[in-house]
């Protein structure tokens, strides 16, 4: 080796000597963010809040004066977010470091490792990503108004039939919109064999996925217990999900390629993916893609929509002034001789129910904890390490409830969104869809279905608090349930009835028409 070949080699040493050295000295410096202590050889592994999570991190949060909080047990380290400014920092800006979701153990026993929302930030990622984006993005997102249209009337009809069923009509409303988008298939009733899987399947799994609510995740070896021995709830309860959710692929699937093979092509993302596939040919990974993406979607998008339509019911009812101002706003603009349609909408002639569907969603955010994003490498911020691997929680429940954005945040008040001249202002970001580039691929989806929904709900119905049998008004309660990772609205009764003869009618003839 000559002179110079052996001292440029002795300096690369020297630089990566220091380098790796540097880096030992920062993660050994540096402190984890703020949280409870941890104990020896658990850590936090008892301090993982089972209820109420998101609430408890925003406490935790004025606690240990941090927005960015820190829990670990068995090695996997918690980092939530409780400040936007720490969301948009590390999410959005940081996004290269933040765009992974993290390995939790449990999702393999759910049988849910190939669902596109839980894939990491990799290639395979890209694919289903960038798919997804052809067909939801906004401008590509209209062709589903006509389907949108046709389910949300069906939904009117159903209230005027059956309105005590309202939280039935409800989930066919959520349910259908995905399946008939992604798979052509019709949903009528609560018996469908594809509503009742995803009824067995996604509440269950979303409710073991939260730190704290499995061992699994604390310690992975418990999952390769025996789901028949007696205390493993959690591993009996995924071996369910896991059956559930391969009957939510198996039953619309085998549905698709029946009515391909009849030659009874009914539009939808699978179907249009397989008549490529026999003209111009797809690739392995395309038609995988567009399979994980399609029962993705029908999981994702049924119960964010059901927990969300189920908080515009009741507080349509607790808080009968802002419903008729909404209704006012739309009799003006819509009158009685039709029903509302998205011209109303894109018109921005609608600025109270535009500030209505914000707040609903800022108010009622379905999945409060938002979903974890992982750290890929390990990153410093504030003074503190943020370990490679950390599950990453942005509390959307904290960054909704924040006084200092919202202030009196636990009021329904959809004048927050108004400037002074009664026009929408410019807070048109929901933070209920996440953040950066995990951001909900389906937000213009959900948007145009809750958005039709409530408009055309209030359009024709009055919906009102029971009624006890003197005719008084009986309170609701405010009880919200958790299912892991998401809140829904506890049960409760309220009374729709049709505001007038012509919307009796019109509800009448958008059967014939839709
Ligand atoms: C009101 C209804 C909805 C809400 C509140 C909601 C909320 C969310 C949230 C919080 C995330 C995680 C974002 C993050 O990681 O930061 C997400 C992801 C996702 N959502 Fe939605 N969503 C809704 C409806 C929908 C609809 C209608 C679709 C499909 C048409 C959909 C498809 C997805 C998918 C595929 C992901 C995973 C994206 C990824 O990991 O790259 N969602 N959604």
């Amino acid at each position: 080796m000559s002179p110079l070949t052996s001292n440029i080699l002795a300096a690369l040493v020297t630089v990566l000597v220091l380098w790796g050295l540097s880096r030992l000295f920062k993660r050994r410096g540096l402190p984890y963010p703020p949280g409870p202590n941890r104990k020896p050889l658990i850590g936090n592994a008892l301090d993982f809040p089972l209820v109420n999570a998101a609430q408890t991190y925003m406490e935790w949060s004025e606690k240990y004066r941090s927005g960015v909080l820190h829990i670990e047990a068995f090695g996997n380290h918690v980092v939530i977010l409780n400040k936007l400014e720490d969301v948009d920092e590390l999410l959005e800006r940081r996004a290269n470091n933040y765009s992974d979701r993290p390995v939790v153990p449990i999702i393999k026993l759910l049988g849910w490792e190939f669902n596109f929302a839980m894939l990491g930030h990799n290639d395979e990622w890209r694919l289903h990503r960038k798919i997804c984006q052809q067909n939801f993005r906004q401008a590509a997102a209209h062709k589903y108004h006509p389907l949108q249209i046709e389910k949300v009337h069906e939904m009117l009809q159903n209230l005027l039939e059956r309105p005590k069923e309202f939280d039935d009509h409800n989930k066919i409303l959520s349910i259908s919109i995905p399946l008939s988008s992604m798979y052509g298939y019709e949903a009528k009733s609560l018996d469908d064999p594809c509503i009742q899987a995803a009824d067995k399947s996604t509440i269950p799994g979303a409710t073991l996925i939260l730190p704290g609510q499995s061992f699994v995740n604390i310690i992975p070896a418990l999952g390769k217990i025996p789901a028949w021995v007696p205390f493993t709830t959690s591993v009996r309860v995924a071996a369910e999900v896991k059956y559930w959710t391969e009957e939510m692929k198996r039953i619309p699937t085998e549905y698709v390629k029946s009515k391909f093979a009849e030659g009874k092509v009914i539009p939808s993302l699978v179907t249009e993916m397989l008549e490529r596939k026999f003209s111009d040919g797809v690739t392995p990974e395309e038609e995988e893609a567009v399979q994980n993406i399609a029962y993705t979607v029908y999981g994702a998008a049924s119960d964010t929509t059901i927990a969300l339509t189920k908080s515009f019911f009741y507080l349509m009812a607790k808080h009968p002034e802002v419903q008729k101002k909404a209704q006012a706003e739309i009799d003006r603009l819509v009158g009685a001789k039709r029903l509302p349609d998205f011209e109303d909408r894109s018109s921005g002639r609608m600025p109270y129910m535009e500030a209505l569907y914000r707040e609903l969603q800022r108010y009622a955010a379905p999945v409060p904890l938002g979903l974890p994003h992982a750290a890929s490498e390990d990153d410093y911020y504030k003074g503190y390490l943020i370990p490679k691997g950390a599950s990453i929680f942005p509390n959307i429940w904290a960054l909704t409830h924040d006084e200092s954005r919202y202030p009196d945040p636990y009021t329904f008040k959809p004048e927050r969104f108004l400037d002074a001249s009664g026009q929408i202002n410019d807070d048109d970001r929901i933070l209920a869809f996440g953040f950066g580039r995990r951001v909900c691929v389906g937000k213009y989806v959900a948007s145009s279905t809750m958005w039709l929904m409530m408009v055309s709900v209030l359009a024709c119905f009055d919906i009102e608090k029971p009624k006890d049998e003197n005719g008084n008004y009986i309170e609701m309660d405010d009880e919200y349930e958790e299912f892991g990772l998401l809140r829904h609205k506890g049960p409760y009764e309220c009374s729709f009835t049709v505001r007038s003869p012509e919307a009796r009618q019109l509800i009448l003839s958008s059967g014939a028409t839709s």
